[in-house]
Parts: C-alpha cells; sequence; structure tokens
C-alpha cells in the first residue's frame, strides 16, 4: 500500500505526522557560462519536529546550495531546481510543497516559518538601522504588534540570546558590535517569528573557539526552549555531536549516508564518512580552526560529476564495479541510511 501511495502522491509531497521538512531527490543546478554547476544532486533528507539535523560535507559539496533550496533564495542566482521535492508542515499543519508555492506565500513563511542563519551576520542586518529597529519591524510585520509591544519583545529577546543591557544595545547599530553580538542579534532576529525550522549555515565558523562555543550552547539553548527543528550546515565534525540529534553527510551534491549521531559517528557504513572522521584531529585544540584534515584527493567537478559512485575515486574500499554503478540510498535500519555498494561487507 505504501509504495502505491508514493507513487500517487507526487504532488504535493507527503509528509509523515511528526515531521516538519522531507527534501526527496533534490536537484538544484546552475546554469553557468562554464557549464551546468550540479551544485545539488539528488538529495534526499527529513527532519523530525523539534530535531536538529547537521549537515557536514567538504566545502563545495553542495551544503549551502540545499538551504537555500529550502528557503528558495536563488532567485538572482542562476540556480534552478531541476527536481526533485520539498515538503513542509506549517504552524497550522498544512503540508505545503515548498518548491511549488507562490513567491507571495513563500515571502510569508520566510521569517515566520522558516528562518536561515549565516556565517556573516552583515548579509542579514541592516547597516542603516539599528538593531532594536530591525528585530522589532519583523515583529511588527509577522506577528502584527504595535511598536510598543514589538520593542518590549525585542528587549526580551535580546536578553535571551545573551546580550547584557539590551536597554542600550537595541539603540547600536549592527557595525557598533562585535562579531559574536551580531551573531547574537541575528539569531534573535531569526527567533523574532517563532520559526518551527531553523537553517543555520556555519554561523559560527568565522567565531573564535570561546565564542563559537558560547553561540552553539545558545543555539542548542533557544532550539529546546522554542521546540523548533534545527538544520545545522557545518564543515566541522567536531561540532556535529555537540549540537545534533542526527546527521546527513554530503559528498559531491549528495547525501551518502545519514543517521542518528550516536550511530553514524561510532559505527559509519560510508566509506567517505569513515574517511572524514579519521581526518578529525585527535587533539582537542585545532589550531587552524579547519576541524578536518583533507582526504587525500579532490572533490569531483560538479560540472561534471564521475559515472558510478561519486566518491570512488578516493576511496580505499573501491572495485571495479563502483565506477560503473551509481549506488541508491539504502536503509541500513528504519533510521539509518547509506549510498554505498558495499555497505553489507563493509567493516569500517
Ligand atoms: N550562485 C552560484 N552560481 C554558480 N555556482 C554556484 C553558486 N552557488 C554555489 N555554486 C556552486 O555549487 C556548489 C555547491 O556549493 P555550496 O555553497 O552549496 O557548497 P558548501 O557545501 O556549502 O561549501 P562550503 O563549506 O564551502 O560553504 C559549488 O561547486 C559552488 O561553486
Ligand atoms: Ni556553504
Amino acid at each position: 500500500m505504501a509504495r502505491s501511495e508514493t507513487l500517487l502522491a507526487e504532488r504535493p509531497p507527503a509528509l509523515e505526522p511528526g515531521r516538519v521538512l522531507a527534501v526527496r531527490d533534490l536537484q538544484t543546478f546552475f546554469f553557468t557560462e562554464a557549464g551546468v554547476v550540479k551544485a545539488v544532486n539528488g538529495v534526499t533528507l527529513g527532519l523530525a519536529e523539534g530535531e536538529t539535523l547537521a549537515i557536514v560535507g567538504e566545502s563545495g559539496s553542495g551544503k549551502s546550495v540545499t538551504g537555500l533550496t529550502v528557503m528558495r533564495l536563488l532567485a538572482r542566482t542562476s540556480g534552478r531546481v531541476v527536481g526533485g521535492s520539498v515538503a513542509f508542515r506549517s504552524r497550522d499543519g498544512e503540508t505545503l510543497d515548498l518548491l511549488a508555492l507562490p513567491e507571495a506565500q513563500m515571502q510569508r513563511l520566510r521569517g515566520r516559518d522558516i528562518a536561515m542563519i549565516f556565517q556573516d551576520p552583515m548579509s542579514s542586518l541592516n547597516p542603516m538601522f539599528t538593531v532594536g529597529e530591525q528585530i522589532a519591524e519583523s515583529i511588527r510585520i509577522h506577528k502584527g504588534r504595535d511598536r510598543r509591544a514589538a520593542r518590549q519583545e525585542a528587549l526580551s529577546l535580546l536578553r535571551e540570546v545573551g546580550i547584557s543591557d539590551p536597554e542600550a544595545r537595541i539603540r547600536a547599530y549592527p557595525h557598533q558590535l562585535s562579531g559574536g553580538m551580531r551573531q547574537r542579534v541575528m539569531i534573535a532576529l531569526a527567533l523574532a517569528c517563532g520559526p518551527r525550522l531553523l537553517i543555520a549555515d556555519e554561523p559560527t565558523t568565522a567565531l573564535d573557539v570561546t565564542i563559537q562555543a558560547q553561540i552553539i550552547a545558545l543555539l542548542k539553548d533557544v532550539q529546546q526552549r522554542h521546540r523548533m527543528a534545527m538544520i545545522f550546515i557545518t564543515h566541522d565534525l567536531k561540532l556535529v555531536g555537540e549540537v545534533a540529534d542526527r546527521v546527513a553527510v554530503m559528498y559531491a551534491s549528495q547525501v551518502v549516508e545519514e543517521g542518528p549521531v550516536a550511530d553514524v559517528l561510532a559505527a559509519p557504513r560510508h566509506p567517505y564518512t569513515r574517511a572524514l572522521l579519521d581526518c578529525i584531529p585527535r587533539r582537542d585544540y585545532d589550531a587552524d580552526h579547519t576541524g578536518l584534515k583533507p582526504i587525500p584527493g579532490l572533490l569531483p567537478s560538479p560540472l561534471d560529476p564521475p559515472e558510478g559512485c561519486r566518491f570512488h575515486a578516493r576511496c580505499t574500499f573501491a572495485e571495479p564495479r563502483c565506477a560503473a554503478v551509481e549506488p541508491a540510498l539504502e536503509a541500513v535500519d528504519a533510521a539509518h541510511d547509506v549510498r554505498c555498494l558495499r555497505w553489507r561487507e563493509l567493516s569500517l
């Protein structure tokens, strides 16, 4: 029954009870002068309400483009969604097909139901307005509060994200704040309307280690308090165990493994995940903050992805068939998926 239902339910995509997001076989390509950049090429992932999913992978693997596609923030680029579906449950409990939603409706959803934060807070903050004006404005628009009430809510949000002396800071312009403070303000702005899903794209990469730990603790705290789901994008596998319930490992525009953090980190089923884990420096403090030492070889070009398994050229376990047959994402168990022809026989 489930099988025929899946076929019938292509549009609108179905969402199981308790799930907030389901991305299925997503393909987002950029049509550039150099050719077609297949930035996201078969990404499948899902998220339960209140859950945190980390997306981890090397630079250029398609993590940000996946987030931007869910937010539908690619309009000003050459990027187009050429396949797949994104189902999202709105706060009214309605299942929405985000890829088919009219732009006006999507605009209402952004901020109200889904918010995204970035590495660089200045990309979200307007340098011309005080932080208080920006947060209050968002509360006014999305929640219909009057000026006084919106200002009060902005103040309590600033307090919640750990900004001391919010009465003074609410009048500051973004450039008058430190990097860590600006990141807190961006989080407050994202929380202003109580989103059900927060997409955090490397929110701590630009910060020093101490501030990074504070921001991670803050994100975990607000995530639990507001009972929102979170997608935490990072190239730093060390952070994954700290923030996430589940992890999706991306390689060359695809999810190659997805599962509960404890399972994936302790018993990875994909050779790429194993390689990533082996690259984590053993020292607690990683002087250059990169988190990972590179795996030998290069990520294949998204202009011309290889045949077969995307990872085969760098994989110590590759067999001839790995260069010819593209593996599907298969279920290791009910909660854990892997995209490798040899997963059943390998002990990693
Ligand atoms: N606007 C764009 N036009 C053309 N290509 C793009 C555009 N944005 C991203 N890409 C390409 O899409 C691919 C995936 O990029 P993406 O930013 O998603 O990687 P990422 O995994 O987030 O990497 P990083 O860790 O460096 O942020 C890359 O090859 C990138 O060059
Ligand atoms: Ni990115």
